[in-house]
């Protein structure tokens, strides 16, 4: 479905988006929107709305008004399922905290992607492992996701959001749990592995020295987004 009105731009985004917590006005006519192989920083004080972005704009939260488009469809008013799919085929998701389970080994991990949309489990395997030794980590493959250093998992983390190929890479706080060197290395295999698939990146940040890695920096205040700032 073309969206109505002006014509979209951009792989994904937002316009008009309006969304509340209650009483609290998390997004107030929030419009975004990031090209396909694009890095982009949200940054803001805490508070200001930036991972309720990247919650409606990733399809896990419906805003009360606006649009959410991906390739020119707005998905707003699609199900949870059809919404959910969508997250599973075309996204990939970084959280602080990784978020891997520790029971399972890093490759497993990673494999989980591919086995939710069934992938055969060779080939699951065999993506998952390359996919690691290119983000230098080929070598913990076998470890258990619960016995490694949290720099070492937030990279297998990226690994498990970029298996399935997704088009747009939604990241929270990548780097916000480690120590500036991990955290350096972290950004370096996201965002040259999203290039190397022409992905593109949404990276929610606190941090002005991680947000001047993106190519464009939008700053968000009180549930709106300030002007954007191109840094390269
Ligand atoms: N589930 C919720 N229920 C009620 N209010 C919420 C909920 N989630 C967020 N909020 C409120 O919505 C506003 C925006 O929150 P959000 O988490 O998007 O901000 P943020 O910029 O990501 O903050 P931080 O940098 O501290 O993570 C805040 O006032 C927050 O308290």
């Amino acid at each position: 479905m073309e969206l109505s009105g002006s014509k979209s731009t951009g792989l994904a985004g937002c316009r008009g988006v309006r969304l509340a917590y209650g009483s609290t006005i998390a997004l107030d006519d929030v419009s975004f929107a990031v090209e396909q192989g694009e890095t982009v920083a949200v940054t803001g004080p805490s508070g200001c709305g930036k991972t309720t972005l990247l919650h409606v704009l990733s399809g896990l939260l419906r805003p009360d008004a606006g649009e959410v488009y991906f390739e020119s469809e707005d998905f707003s008013t699609r199900s949870d399922a059809a919404r959910s799919r969508l997250r599973l085929t075309s996204f990939g998701f970084v959280l602080q905290f990784g978020d891997l389970v520790p029971e399972l080994t890093l490759r497993e991990n990673v494999e989980l992607p591919l086995r939710v949309t069934g992938t055969r489990a060779p080939v699951a395997r065999r993506r998952a492992e390359d996919l690691l030794g290119e983000l230098g980590i080929g070598d913990l493959a076998d470890r258990q996701a619960g016995a490694v250093s949290g720099g070492q998992a937030q990279r297998a983390a990226v690994a498990r959001a970029l298996v399935h190929e997704p088009r747009v890479v939604f990241a929270d706080e990548p780097t916000g749990a480690l120590d500036s060197g991990s955290g350096e290395a972290v950004l370096d295999c996201l965002f040259a592995a999203a290039r190397e698939r022409g992905a593109a990146v949404v990276m929610v940040t606190h941090a002005p020295e991680v947000a001047e890695r993106a190519d464009r920096v939008v700053r968000m205040r009180d549930g709106r987004v300030l002007q954007a700032v191109t840094v390269r």
